[in-house]
């Protein structure tokens, strides 16, 4: 990691840059995919699959018998800890369903919010470099949670045409059947424009790489909606003298393993634990199975001395991290400093890692600065949130007036009439 000590105010903008792959040629490879998958459907998805997942697949849609065989080749152990992580996930989405609250806003006039489904909604889970189960709880959950009728789930087959037992049993465990062989960009056009075999949805939610990220920021602007541009993983530390440079140097490479384009970033007050951590990297990655992709995301990672916490937690603001983890004693303290964040975890046993599978919260959040106005997925995103309202007679009589006076300044005659016409029914 670069080693930059006390830079100056001025030097910041630079310094929270994540790098990305130039938007144009990544968009200029996916619109040719997206428009071949709108005008063939599944030839298109078959072709591209050959191409990039290197598998001829006869048939889209996994079957029930891979479903029901995927139960029986995972070990006893995973399976409990794919259920323990769904209750945890499950317990902390709940608590999110909102009940209609009628409100009286003057006598008479009483409004409220009701949340409906969304009724078709499509999934992507990545599987090109690690078959990303725990996605599948992150995203099946809320929308049964949620009450979506139709749930879709895309995600790419390895090269003998099948795809992770995990994902299959996760997939099963949260009510989704509906389960094609295909990934990237094909997959997004797929749940998009609708195929043959694949169902076109409303909203498609999920990480995924750059193709897939740049796929669904295409389809967004033809009517679909999407959960937000969910791009690479990146984790920023805060770590003062009172913590530990393994716990953070685990962390930090907690994150850099997902991909050569993640992004981590330490921010210290203490010149001592950056060294120390740094050390402790240079030991750790050493053991990782995924080295050589967590060294080249460290070669574009920066570790930063500040002068004292209240810088720190301004340049963490500015940097908007997808994931902040607050390793310090005042993690309390600090925690309700933070306004740019899509998740905080506090203190020295709250590792990125138990958000990522199991504590309860939801980790598909805003990548590449979208945390500054954008909120992780949650119940939420998997409805609308219609608003209701009905007014009385002498409820009119109240609010009539008050909207006769501004349509009128607002020159809409046909507005105030239509209040006018009742009032004048009441007289
Ligand atoms: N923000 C989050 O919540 C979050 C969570 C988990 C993972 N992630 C990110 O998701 C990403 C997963 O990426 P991945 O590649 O492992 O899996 P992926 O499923 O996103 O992409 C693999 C697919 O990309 C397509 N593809 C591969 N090469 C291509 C090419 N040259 N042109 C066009 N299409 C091509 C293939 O069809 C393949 O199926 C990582 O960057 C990871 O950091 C983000
Ligand atoms: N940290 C990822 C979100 O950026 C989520 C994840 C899934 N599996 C492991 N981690
Ligand atoms: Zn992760």
């Amino acid at each position: 990691m670069q080693f930059i000590s006390y830079p100056s105010v001025s030097v910041w903008p630079e310094l929270i840059i994540r790098p990305v792959a130039s938007a144009a040629d990544i968009r200029q490879r996916v619109v040719p995919i997206l428009d071949q998958v709108r005008q063939e459907g599944d030839d298109a998805l078959v072709r591209f699959t050959e191409q990039f997942d290197k598998v001829s697949l006869s048939q889209l849609q996994v079957s029930e018998a891979e479903i029901q065989e995927a139960e029986q080749v995972l070990s006893e152990e995973l399976k409990s800890a794919i259920q323990a992580a769904r209750n945890n996930i499950t317990t902390f989405h709940q608590a999110q369903l909102q009940q209609p609250e009628p409100i009286e806003t003057m006598p008479g006039v009483t409004c409220w919010r009701k949340s409906v489904a969304i009724d078709k909604v499509g999934l992507y889970i990545p599987g090109g470099t690690a078959p990303l189960f725990s996605t599948v709880l992150m995203l099946g959950v809320p929308a049964q949670i949620a009450g979506c009728k139709e749930v879709v789930l895309c995600t790419p087959a390895n090269k003998e045409g099948k795809v992770h037992p995990a994902i299959l049993y996760t997939a099963h465990l949260v009510g989704i059947h509906k389960i094609f062989k295909v990934g990237g960009a094909q997959a997004i056009g797929a749940m998009a424009y609708g195929t043959q075999s694949v169902p076109k949805v409303y909203k498609i939610f999920g990480p995924g790489n750059q193709y897939v990220t740049a796929a669904k920021q295409i389809v967004s602007q033809e009517g679909i909606s999407i959960d937000m541009p969910a791009g690479p993983s990146e984790v920023a530390v805060y770590a003062d003298d009172t913590a530990n440079p393994a716990f953070v140097a685990a962390d930090l490479l907690s994150q850099a393993e997902h991909g050569v384009d993640s992004h981590v970033f330490l921010v210290s007050v203490s010149e001592k634990l950056i060294q120390e951590a740094q050390k402790q990297i240079e030991e750790q990655v050493k053991q990782l199975p995924r080295m050589a992709m967590a060294a080249q995301t460290l070669q574009h990672s920066k570790a930063i001395l500040v002068k004292d916490e209240a810088e720190a937690i301004e340049l963490l603001n500015q940097y908007a991290a997808e994931h902040l983890i607050l390793a310090t004693d005042r993690a309390e303290i600090l925690a309700p400093l933070v306004t740019n964040a899509g998740s905080v975890f506090m203190g020295h046993y709250t590792p990125e890692a138990a958000g990522d599978y199991a504590s309860g919260t939801n980790h598909t959040l805003p990548t590449n600065g979208y945390a500054r106005a954008y909120s992780g997925v949650s119940v939420d995103s998997f409805v609308k949130k219609i608003t209701f309202q009905q007014i009385t007679a002498s409820g009119i009589q109240q609010v009539g007036p008050i909207v006769e006076q501004m349509a009128e300044a607002e020159e809409l005659m046909a507005h105030k009439n239509a209040v006018s016409i009742r009032l004048a029914s009441l007289i």
